[in-house]
C-alpha cells in the first residue's frame, strides 16, 4: 500500500499542497484532478522522489519513499512516472527506446515483449524509426512503453493521453487500463479530462486550494458532486437554487444538475429563453436564462434563439442531489 502522510509542499515558500493524507492499495487504480494549477504534477513528483515535500511522510510497503535530500539519484527503482516532457532518446528507433528497458537476456524473449509492447501503444509500423522522426502523440505512447517495459509496481501518469488524437484515445485508454488492472500495478493518474477518469479510476481525489477537497469511488463523487467545481471536473454542470427547480420549495439550497439531466418541454417545467445552441455532435449544449440564472442544458436539436422552452429534472435526480452527503 502507497501510504502519504500529512504531505506539504511549497515552492520557494510559496504553499502548493497542504496537508495530504490518503493510501492506495496495490494494483488500485486512483485519479487526481483538479483545474490547472493546482498541483497536481507536482503531487506526483512528490510521490516518485523528484521533489523534497516540507513536511510528512510517504511510504510504500512500510518502507519510506527517500526524496531528493536523501537518494543521489531520485525517484525510487519500483515507481515510474510518466512526466508531461517525454524524456527519450531521440536518434534511437522507438523500438530500441522500449527494449533498453526490458530486464531480459534471451534475444527471443526481448524482441517478444518488445513486440507486446509496441502492440499495447499501437506503434507495430513505427518499430524501426527514429523517435525524433515520429508526432509528439507517437512519441507519448513510446515513452509510456519505456515506462511498461520496467515493469513498475506503482505508475505515475501525468496527463498520459494529452497528446493522443481522439481517433486513438478511447481504444488505447481501455487498453491500458486492462493492461495495468491485469498485472495489478497500482496507478496513479493526474488529469483533467474526465473521460480519462471516469471510467477508469477505482477513486478520485479532487484538488483545490492545495487541498483534497472531495475523494472517494469516482462513479459516487459524479453522481454526488459536494458542489460545483468537482461537478464541473465531470462535465457541464450548473448550481441552481432547488426554489426554481420546484416553486413550492420553502428552501434556499441550491443543487447541481447536469446539463445532460435537464429534459426540454414545450408545454411545463422551468421555464427558460433560449441564449444560444453549441453544436456537440451527439446533440446540442444550449445556454437558456431563467430570471437571471443561467442554465446549460442539452437539446437533442438546435433551438430557436428567444424562444421560450420548459426544462424538467426528474425526482430521483432532485432527491439523489438534495441528500447531504
Ligand atoms: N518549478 C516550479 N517553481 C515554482 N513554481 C512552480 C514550479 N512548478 C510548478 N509551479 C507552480 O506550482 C503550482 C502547481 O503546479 P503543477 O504543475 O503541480 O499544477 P498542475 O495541477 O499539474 O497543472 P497542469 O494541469 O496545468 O499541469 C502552479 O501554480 C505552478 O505555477
Amino acid at each position: 500500500m502507497l501510504q502519504i502522510d500529512a504531505v506539504s509542499f511549497s515552492y520557494h515558500k510559496k504553499p502548493v499542497l497542504q496537508d495530504l493524507q490518503f493510501t492506495v492499495g496495490r494494483g488500485e487504480h486512483v485519479a487526481i484532478m483538479g483545474e490547472s494549477g493546482c498541483g497536481k504534477s507536482t503531487l506526483l513528483k512528490i510521490i516518485y522522489g523528484l521533489l523534497q515535500p516540507d513536511n510528512g511522510s510517504l511510504t510504500w510497503k512500510d518502507q519510506p519513499i527517500l526524496g531528493p535530500d536523501f537518494n543521489l539519484v531520485p525517484g525510487e527503482s519500483y515507481i515510474k512516472y510518466l512526466s508531461q516532457d517525454f524524456d527519450l532518446m531521440p536518434f534511437v528507433t522507438v523500438a530500441e527506446n522500449i527494449s533498453q528497458f526490458l530486464s531480459v537476456f534471451y534475444p527471443e524473449e526481448l524482441d517478444k515483449r518488445t513486440q507486446e509492447l509496441l502492440e499495447m501503444v499501437d506503434l507495430v509500423d513505427y518499430a524501426q524509426i527514429k523517435v525524433n522522426k515520429v508526432s509528439g502523440g507517437q512519441q507519448q505512447r513510446v515513452a509510456l512503453a519505456r515506462v511498461l517495459a520496467q515493469e513498475p509496481e506503482v505508475l505515475l501518469l501525468d496527463e498520459p493521453f494529452s497528446h493522443i488524437d481522439t481517433f486513438r484515445k478511447n481504444n488505447f485508454r481501455r487498453n491500458l487500463f486492462e493492461y495495468l488492472k491485469k498485472r495489478e500495478i497500482t496507478c496513479i493518474t493526474a488529469s483533467h479530462d474526465f473521460e480519462d477518469v471516469l471510467p477508469f479510476a477505482d477513486r478520485t481525489f479532487v484538488l483545490k486550494d492545495q487541498r483534497i477537497v472531495a475523494k472517494g469511488p469516482t462513479l459516487e463523487l459524479y453522481r454526488k458532486p459536494k458542489d460545483l467545481y468537482v461537478a464541473t471536473l465531470f462535465g457541464e454542470a450548473n448550481q441552481i437554487p432547488i426554489d426554481i427547480v420546484k416553486s413550492y420549495a420553502n428552501t434556499k439550497r441550491k443543487i447541481i444538475v447536469y446539463a445532460h439531466e435537464f429534459r426540454v418541454s414545450s408545454k411545463s417545467g422551468i421555464p427558460v429563453t433560449v441564449v444560444k445552441n453549441y453544436a456537440k455532435g451527439s446533440h446540442f449544449l444550449v445556454e437558456g436564462l431563467c430570471g437571471p440564472q443561467k442554465i446549460y442544458f442539452n437539446s437533442d436539436e438546435v433551438l430557436k434563439l428567444e424562444s421560450e422552452v420548459f426544462l424538467n429534472i426528474s425526482l430521483e435526480t432532485i432527491n439523489l442531489r438534495l441528500r447531504e452527503n
